[in-house]
């Protein structure tokens, strides 16, 4: 695994002494996709602006392909694209010569050829003459990832890409990430959408009050927190759970119960309870397992983080 972003120790103070990154440590490897998750005003953003070099760092150092992003800034920043949260385009420009002027800024020779194969990947080759004004919200956000990968960046920072957009443009989004990957590019993304992380990313970071609480390959944390449940509907519902399962993790809910079981043990425990449901001559009419979503995840782990603060 060939590290491409390297953060160590990095905290950022604004003025005032607001503190929105705490001593983060976060290592990209190149070709990933990580998504950030975290509440408002955790601090991705402020992660994002600052490893582009955007804000500078209170204390910490950022490398990205090796380059330091202060002392060799330009290095590092002809390596990034950054898609912003906000849409920040002049609204009387033509598409095509947006997109010619950021990769000017990054004093790359014109490549008219590169340009329209990334407008055709965006579906917005058909637009390349249209005046960003005359597009829609939701063409003007693929214009901005447009412009991000003018300079052919070897990591792309998106920050929320899919804030607002309808579910259809949201997974159109998703597709644009995923051949993005193909091509070799590492993509960083911020979130608020637990399913957006969960449909896309290699690797999830869960980051709240500027820290960061867990950086885990994401079917890893899905298995390691997955608790599963399982769903035993009975044909005569019961007010009390019988003594001869008072032993098992178990609630009563509708016409049924509900066991709770630990995906990460040899025993679930599973085969005992249904003998012991027989026993207590509870006739069963159905069954259904339900593992954890990220979101069930996400949530017990930042109130585990509030809790301990
Ligand atoms: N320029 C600034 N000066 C002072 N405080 C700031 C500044 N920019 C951000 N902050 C504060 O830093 C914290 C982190 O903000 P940041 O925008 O990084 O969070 P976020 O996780 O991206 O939030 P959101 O999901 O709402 O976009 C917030 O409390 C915010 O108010």
């Amino acid at each position: 695994m060939t590290t491409i972003v390297d953060v160590c120790g990095l905290t950022k103070r604004y003025d005032g002494g607001f503190e929105a990154l705490k001593n983060v440590d976060l290592s990209i490897a190149q070709g990933e996709i990580i998504a950030l998750l975290g509440p408002n005003g955790a601090g991705k953003t402020t992660l994002i602006s600052t490893i582009c070099g955007i804000t500078r760092a209170t204390e910490g150092t950022v490398t990205i392909g090796g380059h330091d992003n202060v002392t060799e800034f330009r290095a590092a920043r002809n390596l990034v694209g950054l898609v912003p949260q906000e849409i920040n385009l002049e609204p009387f420009e033509k598409v095509i010569n947006t997109v010619r002027f950021s990769r000017g800024l990054f004093g790359k020779a014109p490549n008219d050829a590169y340009l329209e194969k990334v407008l055709r990947s965006l579906s917005l080759w058909d637009k390349k003459d249209s005046k960003i004004m005359e597009l829609s919200g939701g063409m003007k956000r693929r214009v901005l990832i447009a412009k991000a990968l003018s300079h052919e960046p070897r990591v792309l920072f998106l920050d929320e890409p899919t804030a607002g957009v309808d579910v259809e443009l949201r997974k159109d989004m998703w597709d644009v990430v995923a051949d993005l990957k193909k091509d070799g590019v590492t993509i960083i993304l911020t979130t608020h959408y637990i399913e957006e992380a969960e449909a896309i990313a290699d690797r999830i970071g869960v980051i709240a009050k500027g820290e960061i609480l867990l950086v885990e390959n994401k079917d890893d944390l899905m298995t390691r927190m997955g608790q599963k449940t399982l769903k035993v509907d009975l044909a005569t519902p019961v007010t009390t759970i019988p003594d001869v399962l008072k032993d098992y993790d178990l609630v009563i809910e509708g016409d049924g119960l509900l066991y709770s079981y630990d995906t990460k043990t040899d025993r679930t425990g599973i085969t005992g309870l249904l003998a012991d449901l027989q026993k207590a001559g509870l006739k069963m009419t159905d069954l259904q397992t339900r593992q954890s979503s990220l979101e069930e995840i996400f949530v017990s782990l930042v109130a585990q983080r509030e809790d301990a603060a």
